[in-house]
């Protein structure tokens, strides 16, 4: 079994320098788990998990597997690995990978600071891809510690929405029975056909379930019926419960999972994974001024608030040593609007972008920064001032390496009152834009509300 990318740190328990937010998912974690472990008889499990990763993605048809697919310049298999990764728990993470993707792999591994990976060759299959990682875990001594886990989950690579709940309900539940999976109600009827093509019967829908991810087994039940497997099986299967029943007479206790637990398989569900991750990162936007700019920043905070329902929308100082806006940054918020007000210099917005470019915000998804300018047009032509406007071009390129996208909002600042709410709510609207849509052709760009 391989480690992570050289010099990438061994699977560690995750240090006390934890986020507010990665520290609040571990007050989580540690809830749901002392939640299971404070069960009678029960004691903390040795968990760890196999997400099998080695398949071509034919049904997407692009020459890219699936797995490594791009979501917001992003692969998709780190958003999975983030998802298990926020459950504590889960001691070690184990990747099935071919080889000629071994090096994309520890690459994105090291890019996007994943922890507690190993890495296995996959096999041809993925019942095969998943037995060499159940080897890995039975064979393999982890930084010289008994690696064997009491409960392995089963999770593919290719199913990014894995909640932790989730999880402790299927690993609850393999502790119980020997293993157990998640389950969703069926969209379509099952038929059988016959051999001439035509139908032979149907199946009662509402009797019948889609068998999807994540699944856990007590590790000796699973790798068992591994061991003991047919090539056929091998070759062909597709249920790992299956195999559990088939071998070891372990019959899985079924749990009911969420909606978006779906495997990505078709180029319209890439669509959708993008879609739900841009709603995601796209609820909380942080307004930030110098403090004599704020009545402005306030009445641009209450139009946004009423053009993005539901989205929290707070203004913060930039000054004080941006102490509240390093807690706003920390609690995760991928969304900034640096007002300035008649001035068409970046001086506030570069003191943000240092800010944000010294965090590891914008590691995992792309922070959005609009750098708003209100000018009076009648007092200063627009003209006048495009030439500085337009170094947003070089700001944007430079910070772009950083993941943080830039661009440009020159908004109308006129005196008339009635005017000035309508140039506010077009400035919403565009902003608002801006930060659900994060099409990366507009990075750099000026914008005129
Ligand atoms: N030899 C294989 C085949 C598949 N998988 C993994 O098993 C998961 C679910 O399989 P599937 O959706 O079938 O992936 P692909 O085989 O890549 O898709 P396709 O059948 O369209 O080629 C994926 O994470 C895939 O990478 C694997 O580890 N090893
Ligand atoms: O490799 P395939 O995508 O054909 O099969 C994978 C799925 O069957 C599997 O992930 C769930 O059905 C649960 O077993």
């Amino acid at each position: 079994m391989e480690s992570g990318p050289p010099g990438s740190s061994r699977p560690t328990e995750p240090g006390p320098c934890l986020s507010s937010q990665q520290g609040a998912d571990q007050a989580a974690s540690a809830s749901l788990q002392n939640a299971a472990a404070a069960q009678p008889g029960r004691h903390s499990l040795a968990v760890a998990a196999v997400l099998p990763a080695g398949g071509c993605g034919e049904r997407m048809g692009v020459p890219t597997p699936k797995q490594f697919c791009p979501i917001l310049e992003r692969p998709l298999i780190s958003y999975t690995l983030q998802a298990l990764e926020r459950v504590y728990w889960i001691k070690d993470i184990v990747v099935a990978v071919t080889g000629e993707n071994m090096e994309v792999m520890k690459s994105i591994i090291q890019k996007y600071q994943h922890k507690r990976i190993s890495l296995v060759e996959a096999g041809v299959t993925r019942h095969r891809s998943i037995f060499n990682g159940l080897k890995a875990l039975a064979e393999d001594q982890l930084n010289c510690k008994p690696s064997k886990p009491e409960i392995v989950i089963i999770h593919d690579a290719v199913r990014p929405f894995v909640e932790e709940d989730t999880l402790l309900k299927v690993v609850t539940a393999a502790k119980k029975h020997g293993a157990a999976g998640a389950i969703r109600p069926l969209v379509s009827t099952v038929i059988s056909p016959s051999a001439d093509g035509c139908l032979d019967h149907s199946l009662e829908r509402a009797r019948h379930r889609a068998s999807e991810m994540p699944q856990a087994f007590l590790f000796d039940v699973i790798y068992e019926a591994y061991q003991q497997c047919s090539d056929y099986d091998l070759e062909f299967g597709t249920e790992c419960l299956q195999l559990a029943l088939k071998y070891c007479c372990t019959k899985a206790k079924l749990v009911e999972g969420s909606p978006d637990l779906w495997k990505v398989t078709y180029k319209r569900d890439l669509y959708a994974v993008e879609s739900i991750i841009k709603e995601k990162i796209s609820q909380e936007i942080c307004v930030v001024t110098e403090e004599d700019n704020k009545y402005v920043s306030h009445l641009l905070e209450e139009v946004l608030k009423s053009e993005l329902n539901h989205v929290k929308v707070a203004s913060e100082a930039l000054c004080h040593a941006g102490r509240d806006l390093q807690q706003i940054i920390l609690d995760q918020c991928y969304n900034f609007v640096c007002v300035n007000v008649m001035t068409s210099d970046f001086q506030e917005t570069q003191k943000l972008l240092s800010m944000l470019e010294e965090s590891n915000l914008s590691i995992l998804y792309p922070v959005v920064v609009v750098s708003v300018h209100f000018l009076d047009f009648k007092l200063v032509p627009p003209s006048e001032k495009m030439e500085s406007l337009m170094l947003i071009r070089e700001f944007a390129k430079e910070v772009k390496k950083r993941n943080i996208w830039l661009c440009g909002l020159l908004i109308s600042y006129p005196q008339d009152e009635q005017k000035l709410q309508e140039s506010l709510r077009q400035g919403a609207i565009i902003i608002a834009s801006l930060i659900k849509e994060r099409n990366s052709g507009l990075i750099g760009q000026l914008l005129i509300a």
